[in-house]
């Protein structure tokens, strides 16, 4: 059967960003194969699985970093690849309900992450924060609305400016925001005596990096030599199985005419959307199970994984590897 046209849009929503942030995309991803499990017309199971395959192909390929979309895809899939059906009708509510736990579960974490991570706030904070994270967001909105009160940096994010929505949500919080230039974070964490870093991730790598908007790397080097606590905001499902084997996270490079559209003659253009940030410079990780050092991320990826290796796209997790 032919891919709907709806699923075809949110896919190229999610290649355009027009859809964006982790969390975000992995909701999306899980909701568009809902929407096509519910938009299937045939009668054969096989032709079925073929069918839900081929969208969750072109839904992983829509954007390479944040391992929350393959991970939300094979959550959905697995009830899909490993159950026995009489008919595609059941199949069909299979899907429908696995994304509809993966959804729900999603927006439960990222508010337990508020709860959780609001605990680390404390009146007087002065807070960088880079890009739009929904995970940040809750976090600050939590604490906010306990009655804390700090300030809070947003850097604009070049060169799609997700800053912006940051600080505009914020704002409308009524949360005290300034928005700074990327390149003003040394100087705001010295002048602004800066108590606390806290950023978003789109892949945690089984040693603890953390991958995340591009610049994140510089801010987490920046807060390590003023010794500023470096906080890191994730739902789990951001834990990627697959460095588990050391599969390296593909970094995405995003078109050139995002940084400039008409560079000089001659001039290259390169725009990498995401950076490593490793583990040394990462004091916790909040996540909706409890906040975690960076080096106990392989044990929660072999909690999380150890009875699923097809959630790792059929990578075995051997025992010795997160030993
Ligand atoms: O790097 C980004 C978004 O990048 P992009 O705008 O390129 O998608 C965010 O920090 C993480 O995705 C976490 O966001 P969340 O906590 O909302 O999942």
């Amino acid at each position: 059967m032919e891919l709907p046209e709806e699923v075809r849009r949110i896919a190229e929503d999610i290649k355009a960003m027009r859809i964006r942030g982790a969390g975000r995309i992995a909701r999306a991803a899980a909701q568009t194969l809902m929407l096509a499990a519910e938009a299937y017309k045939g009668d054969s199971l096989e032709d079925f699985r073929a069918y839900m395959e081929e969208v969750a192909r072109l839904l992983i390929s829509t954007r390479p970093t944040a391992v929350s979309l393959p991970n939300a895809v094979n959550y959905v899939m697995r009830a899909l690849r490993e159950g026995r059906f009489q008919s595609p009708e059941d199949a069909r509510k299979a899907v429908v309900e696995a994304a509809r736990d993966f959804i729900e579960y999603s927006l439960q974490a990222v508010r337990r992450i508020g709860e959780i991570g609001s605990r680390l706030i404390e009146t007087g904070d002065r807070i960088i924060t880079h890009c739009n994270s929904n995970a940040v967001e809750s976090i600050l909105v939590t604490a906010w609305r306990s009655g804390k009160r700090f300030h809070v940096y947003a850097t604009e994010t070049r060169p799609r400016f997700q800053g912006y929505i940051t600080a505009r949500n914020l704002a409308r919080e009524g949360i005290p925001v300034t928005l700074v230039p990327d390149s003003a974070v040394l100087s705001v964490m010295r002048s602004r005596r800066i108590t606390r870093v806290i950023v978003g991730a789109d892949t945690i790598a089984a040693n603890g990096a953390v991958i995340n908007k591009i610049g994140t790397s510089q801010i987490a080097l920046a807060a390590h030599l003023h010794r500023i606590p470096f906080i890191v905001a994730t739902e789990t499902y951001k834990f990627s199985p697959y460095t588990v084997v050391g599969q390296p996270v593909e970094i995405e490079e995003r078109p050139p005419e995002e940084v400039l559209e008409n560079p000089p003659e001659g001039v290259v253009i390169r725009n990498p959307a995401f950076d490593a940030t490793p583990p040394e410079y990462v004091d916790m990780i909040v996540t909706e199970r409890g906040i975690i050092p960076p080096k106990s991320v392989a044990l929660v990826l072999w909690e999380l994984f150890r009875r699923r290796p097809a959630e790792a796209g059929g990578v075995k997790v051997e025992e010795d590897a997160t030993a």
